[in-house]
């Protein structure tokens, strides 16, 4: 058995534990790195990064099929699925090369490919070391939620970390889940030309504003995805090819391949938790507005930590931790700036408070501005007129932004700045954005906040011929 000692321990080099370890190691701290699966973590490997190339497949299908409208055509997509996939293990490949040991190797870090497990509040075996560290961070993150629906565990079925490794294009996807993963999947799978089934046991997208998921879940529905809501699965038979879900409103579903996409379990398993003095829920790993768990020299980030999850969320986790761990500076999470964007076409994107959340928060001194795309000159031009930009506002300063639309996960970084920084909505009236861009609803918003204040209001109207009489 090796000890080593090191000024901090990540657990995990996922998007969280990477930044940290990065972060750590270029300001000077002595950094061990553990991870005994592949470098990069969920979201390289079967998350954010294959979902997305995966739905970019599927726009290129989507958009041929609609190209008629642009005078281009007709254009039927032959779909090669196989190549579809080729095209997702290609994308991963190129980002692999940031994430690897030799990447984290140069900066520093000593990489050991074990996977670790406290064995006191201080230290953490890692198959033949074991490590003595000043603070620890554990950032396992998390896996697929597999339910205890009777029959499942006899029929074979995909998750986010098998479906990359399909090469034919499932005939028929029954879904169960209609959360983001389930919705993005759907759809990118619907317009590479398989049929789709999702079922829901509560409402899809519910985590959203209703209103602005209604639009998505419309869309989805137009494009030929079967969505059936408020019908949990209730058994699931059958063998590969021929699968069967019964759904709890008496219902049969039948396809040829299942996806179970019902949410996610932090990696909790095996860390020896008891051992390091750290409490967890269910949930996840129990931590404090500082991410410090119930051992305070060891912190919990991204997925494992039991909050939103997201890619971002992790990396802005690892930012506060080097803050905390390395310069003793005092640190807080910030719910309220953390954005979310659901990569369906149209695009679903929200930071802040919902309306609803709003409206219960701050009763009658919430304003909520409305900008539909159908008069953004850019978003004509491109027929994507579908959306729409919603603004809680309170006081003239934005509490939260939900947007429905084409490019609405580039359009929320503006209000996450918004959020971040305190912005007032004059602020974002004073910018100037270039025509014609989507981009443009961000700004026409805020003019929409000022518009009735300043178009009817008697007293600028007075202003203004008093100075008109006055002016040479
Ligand atoms: C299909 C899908 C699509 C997604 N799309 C998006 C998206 O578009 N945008 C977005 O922001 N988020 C997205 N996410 C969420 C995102 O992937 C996660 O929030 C993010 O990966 C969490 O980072 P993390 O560092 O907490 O965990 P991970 O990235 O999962 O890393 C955890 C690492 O810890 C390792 N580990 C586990 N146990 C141990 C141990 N005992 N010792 C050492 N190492 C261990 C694991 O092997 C893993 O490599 C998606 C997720 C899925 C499943
Ligand atoms: N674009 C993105 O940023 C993105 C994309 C994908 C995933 N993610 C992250 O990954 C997480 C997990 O995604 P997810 O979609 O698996 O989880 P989720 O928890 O967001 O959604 C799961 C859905 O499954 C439903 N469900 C649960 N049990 C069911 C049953 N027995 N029958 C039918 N439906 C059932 C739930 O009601 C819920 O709507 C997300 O919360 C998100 O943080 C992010």
């Amino acid at each position: 058995m090796q000890t080593l000692k090191t000024d901090l321990l990540v657990i995990g080099a996922g998007s969280g534990g990477l930044s940290v370890a990065a972060g750590a190691a270029q300001m000077g701290a002595r950094v061990v790195l553990l991870e005994p699966g592949e470098m990069g973590g969920d979201c390289l490997n079967h998350g954010c990064v294959p979902s997305k190339a995966l739905i970019a497949a599927g726009e290129r299908a989507h958009g041929m099929t609609g190209a008629a409208a642009f005078g281009v055509g007709p254009n039927a997509p032959q779909v090669d699925y196989a190549a579809a996939q080729d095209h997702v293990a290609e994308t991963i490949a190129r980002i692999a090369p940031m994430d690897s040991p030799e990447r984290f190797e140069g900066f520093g870090v000593t990489v050991i490919r074990e996977a670790g497990r406290f064995i006191s509040a201080r230290e953490v075996q890692a198959g033949a070391h074991v490590i003595r560290a000043r603070r620890i961070v554990v950032a396992t993150g998390s896996s697929p939620f597999v339910p205890l629906i009777p029959g499942l565990s006899e029929v074979p079925y995909l998750t986010n970390e098998t479906l990359w490794d399909l090469r034919e294009r499932p005939e028929h996807l029954l879904i169960v889940g209609g959360g983001p993963i389930g919705l993005e999947m759907a759809q990118a799978h619907r317009r590479l030309g398989s049929r789709v089934t999702v079922i829901e046991a509560e409402r899809a997208l519910g985590r959203e504003d209703p209103e602005m998921a209604a639009i998505v879940l419309e869309d989805l529905r137009t494009e030929g995805v079967e969505i059936h809501e408020d019908t949990p699965a209730r058994a699931v038979r059958g063998t590969a090819g021929a699968i069967e879900i019964e759904t709890a409103d008496g219902r049969c579903h039948r396809g040829t391949h299942l996806l179970v996409a019902v949410g996610r379990r932090a990696n909790t398993d095996g860390l020896g938790l008891e051992a390091g003095g750290i409490a967890a829920t269910g949930q996840g790993i129990t931590v404090d507005a500082g991410l410090r768990t119930s051992n305070r020299r060891v912190y919990a980030i991204g997925d494992v930590a039991g909050g939103p999850q997201f890619t971002h969320v992790a990396g802005y986790h690892a930012g506060l931790v080097v803050r905390n761990a390395l310069f003793g500076l005092p640190v807080r999470v910030k719910p309220q700036i953390l954005p979310r964007a659901t990569y369906t076409a149209p695009e679903l994107a929200q930071v802040g408070l919902t309306e609803a959340e709003a409206r219960q928060v701050h009763g009658d001194r919430l304003e909520v501005i409305r900008q539909p795309w159908q008069h953004n000159d850019r978003a004509v031009a491109q027929r994507a007129t579908t959306g729409l930009l919603k603004v809680m506002v309170v006081r003239g300063r934005p509490v939260g932004a939900s947007i429905v639309g084409a490019q609405a996960g580039e359009l929320i970084a503006t209000w996450a700045l918004a959020l971040s920084a305190g912005l007032k909505m004059s602020q974002i009236a004073g910018m100037v954005v270039p025509y014609p861009t989507i981009a443009e609803l961000n700004k026409r918003v805020a003019g929409t906040y000022f518009s009735p204040r300043l178009f009817e209001n008697e007293t600028v109207k007075r202003i203004v011929r008093v100075v008109q009489r006055w002016l040479p």
